[in-house]
């Protein structure tokens, strides 16, 4: 999957996709939204007929701007991917994220930016997501994402993470478009 890419020498960075369940506990303490709609800052799910939701930020500044993404960035020298994926989401929109598990990874190759990302998939938090100077948070069904308005890539592999899927990836960007794409699921997500 990787042999092409010098996977040791480039950037790390990650993504976290924060997924809350229909049981309407968010894991917080917090009540859920109370009107149904997502766009409340709180995650549904009293009902369960919703299914169950997922947190994405509407990115200010940086790669992907623009667009709907997982919380994310780039790792700090000296920190480990779990580590830089529990500060970006506090960074981003304010909450601790408490069971981040690695799902997945994927070689992202473009014009201006290589990277390898460490996606992380999580269900439990504390505090309630908030807009800050890089990011504008919402939850999302699950079976309704913004795909329109994302990365064209996390279109073939978010469904498989936020089904509890593991998946690794390699894509090749060029003026913002997929030149290639290759992505395995049920793999061990190494690297
Ligand atoms: N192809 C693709 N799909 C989905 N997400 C990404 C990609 N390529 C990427 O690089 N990314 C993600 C991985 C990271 O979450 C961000 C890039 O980091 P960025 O947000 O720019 O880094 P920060 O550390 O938060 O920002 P600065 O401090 O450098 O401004 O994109």
């Amino acid at each position: 999957m990787f042999e092409e890419d010098p996977v040791d020498d480039l950037p790390a960075a990650t993504l976290c996709h924060l997924v809350d369940g229909d049981d309407g506990a968010a894991g917080d303490g917090q009540p859920d939204g109370d009107d149904g709609a997502a766009g409340d800052g709180q995650p549904d799910g009293d009902d369960g007929a919703a299914g169950d939701e997922t947190l994405l930020i509407h990115k200010k500044r940086g790669v992907g701007s623009d667009q709907w993404v997982g919380p994310g960035g780039k790792v700090e020298p000296g920190e480990t991917v779990r580590e830089c994926v529990v500060r970006e989401v506090r960074e981003e929109v304010g909450i601790d994220v408490l069971d981040p598990e690695k799902v997945g990874v994927f070689v992202y190759r473009s014009d201006d930016w290589d990277a390898v990302v460490h996606v992380f998939r999580a269900t439990e938090y504390a505090g309630t997501p908030e807009e800050t100077e890089e990011a504008d948070p919402r939850w999302f069904p699950v079976d309704d994402l913004p795909l329109d308005e994302m990365w064209q890539t996390d279109r073939e592999w978010l469904p498989h993470v936020l089904d509890g899927e593991t998946f690794r990836g390699r894509f090749v960007y060029s003026d913002a478009e997929p030149q290639e794409v290759r992505i395995e699921t049920g793999v061990a997500p190494s690297l």
